[in-house]
């Protein structure tokens, strides 16, 4: 369902370029559950971005179901992250004037996918249940990291991308978490991706990958 092929992505810094991917291969298979580890300033959070279309590539190919995301607008990458694509990265990006019930379902509604009975669900597992009037500034990193995973799990989406998506939880939080999320790949058969920094994570999960010197193995 994701297949990466020959993805490269320099950036320049002080006037020096920087190689993080350097040919890049991944295939993530549909209802397939993927850790992916490497050291601090490997490209890991580059690649998850390029991914979601946050950023452009250099060259190589990503395609999601058979849409090449590298070939797509703007606009074209909007609809995609937005219908397809659930995201919880570093920086929750949650709505500041949306209360936690309208962030969770935010992008569920704008995608036509709201859900009663999983909104419910989530909320419950998620432990949010009193939480649902306050607003973001209200939260706790911990409580905001909650809120960003229901939002992406919300939409049931085609491919679940997370850059350390329990690094706030503590350790029983995050079971729950990862339960959660594995629980929604067994039902919908979607994929999911997890950048994380923890090897016990990753050996929780079917595949274990890793970034080194621009390339996955
Ligand atoms: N916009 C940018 N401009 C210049 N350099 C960048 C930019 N974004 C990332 N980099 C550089 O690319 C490299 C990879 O960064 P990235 O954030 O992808 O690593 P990472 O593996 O996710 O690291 P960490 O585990 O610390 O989060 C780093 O050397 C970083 O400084």
């Amino acid at each position: 369902m994701l297949h990466i092929k020959n993805l490269s992505k320099t950036f320049t810094s002080a006037g020096e370029p920087v190689h993080v991917l350097r040919g890049v291969d991944l295939d993530v298979k549909a209802g397939e559950r993927v850790a992916l580890t490497g050291e601090s300033g490997s490209g890991k959070s580059t690649l998850l971005h390029l991914i979601a279309g946050l950023d452009a590539a250099d060259g190589g190919i990503i395609a999601l179901e058979g849409t090449e995301i590298t070939g797509l607008s703007d606009s074209g990458r909007a609809a995609l992250r937005r219908d397809r694509l659930g995201l919880v990265f570093q920086q929750y990006n949650l709505i500041p004037s949306l209360s936690v019930d309208d962030n969770l379902a935010f992008q569920a509604r704008i995608a036509g996918r709201h859900d009663g009975a999983w909104h419910g669900e989530l909320i419950e597992r998620l432990g949010l249940g009193k939480l649902l009037k306050r607003y973001p500034e209200q939260l706790s990193g911990g409580q905001q990291q909650r809120v960003a995973i229901g939002r992406a799990l919300a939409i049931k989406p085609t491919l679940l991308l997370a850059d350390e998506p329990t690094g706030n939880l503590d350790e029983e939080t995050a079971d729950k978490v990862l339960a959660l999320a594995r629980d929604l790949v067994a039902r919908t058969g979607c994929g999911f991706l997890m950048v994380t920094h923890s090897l016990h994570l990753a050996a929780t999960l079917d595949r274990h990958v890793t970034l080194h010197a621009g390339r996955v193995s």
